[in-house]
């Protein structure tokens, strides 16, 4: 079996030329969603992301901003500054880029972002919605998973997931929605014991682990999805956790890197711009 590549740069293209419509739309009402991103510091790998974000939002005709503070900014300058955005009515989204400078507690901070403008889907509120089912804002690498299997009309209900990872902003959030979706979920992390005899049972693998070629085809169910969430630069050249060239031998589909998840996460932090931007529903 070669395993079909699922492409995130070509589906998030595609989403943002259906998001333009979505935004012409809210202009009519008067309505211009706006963006703020807030990043810390000088982390190379944040400034390209929240620049690949204020570019994205600039195609949809997403008005947005990147407020760029010192490394040294204090937690509660930081507070301050999200206190004011979330009492600005042309402000829909806010984001802090992670990861934050240590001295500052990323929970305080991500709890201090107003839930209905938590465009990353971070917030306690947020995360019990997306966990009770409700309609809500989700984090937005999960999300694109989610996306990325739907538009090839993968069969998640009924079929065994398997996590490796267990973050907050990835594998418990994509965890859940894949139980949302009606899989059987098993997590897998650093502490399992004998992580082969779990992955190799999976129709569906999510690799979240953080460490480049971590799963090659040993690993894989013959005919499995695999869904690789790494971003690990050897060697000056971008990698995933997966060994693609070995795991696409097992695989029916399979997710690259780069041009695979990354793409979807921006993606889907305009989309959720766009629902923070029309309120909303209460279900
Ligand atoms: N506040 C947040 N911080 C972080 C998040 C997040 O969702 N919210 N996720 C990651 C970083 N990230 C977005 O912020 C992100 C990572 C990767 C990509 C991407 O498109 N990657 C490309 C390759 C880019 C490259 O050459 O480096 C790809 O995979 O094709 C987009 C967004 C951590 N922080």
């Amino acid at each position: 079996m070669t395993g079909t590549i699922i492409n995130g740069k070509e589906l998030a293209q595609e989403l943002r030329q259906n998001m333009k419509g979505e935004v012409l739309q809210l202009k009519e009402r008067g309505v211009t969603p706006h963006l703020s991103v807030i990043l810390i510091g000088d982390n190379p790998a944040s400034k390209s992301y929240v620049n690949g974000k204020k570019k994205a939002s600039d195609e949809v005709g997403i008005s947005s901003e990147v407020i760029e503070l010192p490394a040294e900014t204090t937690e509660e300058k930081l507070l301050h500054l999200i206190d004011d955005l979330n009492k600005n009515h042309a402000v829909h989204g806010i984001l802090v880029q992670l990861p934050m400078p240590e001295h500052i507690r990323e929970q305080q901070v991500i709890e201090a972002i107003d839930p209905s403008k938590d465009v990353d889907g971070f917030h306690p509120i947020n995360i019990g919605r997306m966990m009770t089912g409700k309609d809500t804002l989700l984090p937005c690498t999960p999300f694109g998973i989610i996306t990325m299997l739907k538009s090839k009309n993968i069969d998640i209900a009924g079929k065994h997931a398997v996590v490796i990872g267990r973050s907050n902003i990835v594998g418990k959030p994509v965890g859940q929605l894949l139980l949302n979706e009606n899989a059987t979920v098993t997590y897998c992390h650093s502490k399992t014991a004998d992580l082969k005899e779990h992955t190799k049972k999976a129709d569906i693998l999510i690799v979240a682990v953080g460490k480049a070629h971590a799963v090659n085809e040993d690993f894989i169910k013959d005919g499995a999805v695999v869904i690789d969430v790494g971003i690990n630069r050897v060697d000056g050249s971008l990698t995933g956790d997966v060994d693609f060239d070995s795991a696409k031998k097992k695989a029916a589909y399979i997710t690259p890197v780069p041009r695979g998840v990354g793409p979807m996460t921006i993606a889907m932090l305009l989309k959720n711009t766009i629902k923070a931007a029309e309120g909303l529903s209460d279900n």
